[in-house]
This record gives C-alpha cells, structure tokens and sequence, in this order.
C-alpha cells in the first residue's frame, strides 16, 4: 500500500491523541506513515522530512503538537504539501496554547487547524481523506459510506442514561 499521508507529532505523549488520525485513515484504507520529528528537539529531522516530503510522495502531513506548537507551521514553511494542524491538550493551558500557536500563521504558509485534542485528530484523518478522495473515486465511495454510517448511528430522540 503506498503512503500518501504523513502522520507527525512533536513526542511520543503526543502519540494518544494522534492515534485517532491513525484510526480512522486505517479504517478508510488509506495508507501513512508516523514519525517524532519536533521543531525544538529534531529540528535537522524536521527539515530533512520537509524537504523530501513531496518527492516521496507525501499528499498530506497531518502534525500534532503541543504548548508552544510550532511543527506544523515550520513543516507548512518547508514544504507544499498541505499540512493539517492537530493541537494536543495541554495540562497547563488545557490547549490553548497549542491552538494559538498552530492557529495564527502568517499570510503565505498555512496551516490547516482542528479542534484540540483527540476529536481534532480525528477530524484531520477525516480532513486527509477529503482530499485525497478528490483523485480517488474508490476512496470517496468509501468516504460517502462512512460518512453515511455515522449519520445513521445518530438516534433522533435522547433516551435516560
Ligand atoms: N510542540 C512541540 C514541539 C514542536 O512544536 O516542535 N516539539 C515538541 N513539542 C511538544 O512538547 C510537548 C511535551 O513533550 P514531552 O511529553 O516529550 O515533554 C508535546 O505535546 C510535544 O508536541
């Protein structure tokens, strides 16, 4: 299976909430990979991954990161391959943190920003697959079908817990 998507997180406690990204492109049958890399601790690593990023054939890079969040706007300076930011929660600042720093990039290198935390991860494998599913008819049936299904599951009336 090819590898269209990049999944990157600035350290291994980033890995329970970016799982859920991981989640829902395993079951969309979509192919990606997962690396480490941070702006502060790896930032050779950082830059490697960013340069290479398109000639290896990454079509999206979904980054995650947390406080002072900066990988995926320095990953959107090094390369056009659209980056979708994750902010993780923070204890500190609950995320807020991680959103402001992910959220406000200057005009010319964007940042695809989701909600904190693990429902915005999963909303970035959701996001991936909206746009790989522009060039790929087999994953928009699979797409629209998943989609379909969660509707489905919604009941119309609340009942007693
Ligand atoms: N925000 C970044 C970056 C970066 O943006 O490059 N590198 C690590 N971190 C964040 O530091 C937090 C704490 O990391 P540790 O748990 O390893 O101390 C993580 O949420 C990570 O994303």
């Amino acid at each position: 299976m090819d590898k269209p998507v990049g999944i990157i997180m600035g350290s291994q406690s980033d890995w329970p909430t970016m799982r859920e990204a991981a989640a829902i492109l395993d079951e969309l049958g979509i192919g990606y990979e997962t690396k480490i890399v941070s702006a502060h601790r790896t930032p050779d690593r950082l830059w490697d991954y960013g340069k290479t990023a398109a000639a290896r054939g990454l079509k999206v890079i979904i980054a995650g990161a947390g406080g002072a969040a900066h990988l995926p706007g320095m990953m959107a300076s090094k390369t056009r391959v659209p980056v979708i930011g994750v902010p993780v929660q923070t204890r500190a600042l609950s995320g807020v943190d991680s959103l402001y720093s992910i959220l406000q990039m200057p005009k010319g290198f964007p940042v695809a920003t989701m909600a904190i935390g693990p429902a915005g991860a999963a909303n970035a494998g959701l996001m991936a697959a909206g746009i790989l599913a522009i060039s790929d008819p087999d994953l928009a049936e699979r797409l629209d079908a998943w989609r379909d299904a969660l509707s489905a599951s919604i009941p119309e009336e609340p009942v007693d817990e």
